[in-house]
């Protein structure tokens, strides 16, 4: 948890400050029942008036000081919190972006969800705590315990008892109570995950009326998250009352013996009250602070689970990013050598097997396959978004991973088969890539992609704003917009992944057309699952099962690959 105090760094004056006013604050609490003392000793007790009076406007006068201090300490405690959280929260951020998607993977996004907003939150305010009310609680306890000393050192042995019995029971609580958060937490990504699961694929659960199901599922990890957090809440729960039978224990046992002192005329009534009151600020305190061992075991668990991520290896394409004799891509030939690849790094459960083709500058390479064969895999690795598990994959000779990732990314462009929009105007989505493209350039990707019709149908034409995910989009048109934000870059090789499953045939192939065209000198790969989508492509290779089992025109494969062939029967006429 102490690694992430390097985010306060920039902030040190106000969290210097902010302690610093609590401890005035503190200071002019603690001078308040040594007034009362005076005015019980020499005022009340002797009949004097006069102190009386000069004693009551030093003590309102503390108590301003004390109200001006303890405002002065939340506002310097909070800047330092929230500026921390937002950095903190702006560095996960971009430490994400920079994780391999077998790091995403594995985390979930329900997860990250989680870490970004509830976690980073734990420890926020943890911090504008540990400013205010764990700086107010120590400086009342050592302040309590030199006035109750400089009252009565015998009085005050009680204190030197009750205290490490206080210490011993909050650490064992405290060891209890760190995996049982850690444990909420995780249950909180779960619920996470559903909700997420469940609100990206509303329509699926609604056209499959299955909302009692999701409901059910809801149901099962909300009450998981609950149990875990009552199991937590119960050691807390103890905690309180146990607390409080100590800290009345010990009142009774500074009255007894203060009552015995001042029998003795080791003490005056005064400093007995005077102590009495101490010694309640020092055991309230002691309670508050237990208390908030309580949040801190909480805020651990958060901070752990948010270091697992900031202590993720980034890619490796991360360190290249500084390294400037990096290769360009200048052609665009492509290269895959004995390529395996498995998920796991397991390669016997390798889904791409011996992979081994070449795709020359301003070649159509189509890839046909069965679900699951491994095509999207396949193309995946060529901008890295895995790596190989073995052989190699080259761009203009030069393996990928020698690459600036900048240079893969603007080099290759992809067309996902699932078209992902952002909110925003068509014109933002479709230079996602390129902010400062022409209003030409614009038009012309989108006339390219058989996208600038319909957009102009549309009431505000490119300035169209779309809902989230471009939700007021159909299928197709999405996925033209997609098209048409890849071939905006300008890209040397050009992957299509299934991306026009839902445009109407015709205007598929005004699409394949234009691409001729306009991507003539790229190399293009075109994934797809229509048998036309691909059958005017250079070469066509047949995945099956993870290897490549033919390669081929779309005549030639007709001839002797019999899964293409059966592919071709099955969608005449379709
Ligand atoms: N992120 C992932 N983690 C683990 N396994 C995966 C992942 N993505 C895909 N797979 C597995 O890899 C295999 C190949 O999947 P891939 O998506 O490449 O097939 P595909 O040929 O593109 O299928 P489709 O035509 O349905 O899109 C499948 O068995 C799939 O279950």
């Amino acid at each position: 948890m102490l690694t992430l105090t390097r985010f306060l760094k920039k902030y040190w004056l106000s969290a210097v400050l902010a302690p610093l006013f609590m401890l005035l604050e503190v200071c002019m609490d603690l001078l308040q029942p040594r007034f009362m003392a005076g005015i019980v000793n020499d005022g009340i007790m002797k009949g004097d008036l006069g102190h009386i009076a000069n004693t009551a406007p030093m003590m309102l006068l503390a108590a301003l000081i004390g109200l001006i201090a303890g405002a002065s300490c939340t506002v310097f405690a909070t800047i330092a919190s929230q500026s921390f959280g937002a950095d903190l929260r702006q560095e996960l951020f971009q430490k994400i972006q920079s994780l391999s998607l077998r790091s995403l993977d594995r985390f979930g996004s329900g997860s990250i969800v989680t870490r970004l907003t509830g976690d980073i939150m734990q420890i926020q305010s943890l911090v504008l705590l540990i400013l205010r009310i764990f700086a107010r609680d120590t400086f009342i306890i050592i302040g309590s315990l030199v006035m109750a000393f400089s009252i009565s050192p015998r009085l005050s042995i009680i204190l030197l008892a009750m205290i490490p019995l206080l210490i011993a029971f909050l650490v064992i609580t405290t060891r209890f109570t760190i995996p049982l958060y850690s444990k909420m937490q995780n249950r909180l990504d779960q619920v996470n995950t559903v909700m997420q699961e469940n609100l990206s694929g509303i329509r699926v659960v609604k056209a499959f009326v299955r909302s009692d199901y999701e409901e059910e599922r809801f149901n099962q990890s909300n009450t998981n998250l609950m149990q875990a957090s009552l199991k937590a809440a119960k050691i807390v729960a103890l905690n309180t009352p146990l607390m409080s039978i100590i800290l009345n224990f010990s009142i009774v046992a500074a009255l007894w013996y203060g009552g015995m002192l001042s029998e003795q005329d080791s003490l005056s009534v005064g400093s007995l009250a005077a102590f009495l009151t101490y010694i309640t600020q020092l055991l309230f305190s002691t309670l508050g602070l237990g208390n908030q061992l309580m949040t801190i075991s909480r805020a651990k668990a958060s901070a752990d689970r948010i270091n697992e991520v900031l202590e993720t290896q980034a890619d490796k394409l991360v360190p290249s990013l500084t390294n400037k004799c990096t290769p360009t891509i200048r052609e665009g030939r492509l290269q895959f050598e004995h390529v395996s690849f498995s998920y796991d790094g397991d390669l016997e459960k390798a889904v791409l097997r011996d992979i081994h083709f070449t795709a020359e500058p301003g070649e159509t390479i189509g890839i046909v396959g069965v679900n699951g064969a491994g095509k999207s895999t396949l193309v995946s690795l060529i901008p890295r978004f895995y790596e190989v598990s073995a052989g190699t994959v080259r761009i203009d000779s030069q393996p990928v991973n020698e690459f600036d990732p900048r240079e893969l990314y603007s080099g290759v462009g992809m067309v996902l088969q699932q078209s992902l929009l952002f909110s925003g105007t068509i014109r933002d989505n479709i230079c996602y890539g390129k902010p400062d493209a022409t209003e030409a350039d614009i038009e012309a990707a989108a006339k390219a992609a058989q996208a600038h019709g319909f957009i102009m149908k549309l009431e505000n034409g490119y300035d169209t704003v779309l809902g989230q995910r471009g939700v007021n989009l159909s299928g197709g048109q999405k996925q033209r917009l997609s098209i048409a934000r890849t071939l905006l870059l300008k890209p040397k090789i050009v992957i299509l992944d299934d991306c026009t499953s839902a445009v109407d045939l015709n205007t598929d192939l005004l699409i394949r057309k234009s691409l001729e065209t306009i991507m003539k000198s790229s190399t293009c790969l075109i994934i797809g699952q229509r048998i036309a989508s691909v059958e005017h492509a250079d070469r066509i290779i047949v995945l099956e099962d993870g290897q490549i089992t033919a390669v081929g025109t779309h005549r030639e494969l007709l001839g002797y690959s019999k899964l293409y062939r059966q592919m071709a029967l099955s969608q005449q006429g379709a």
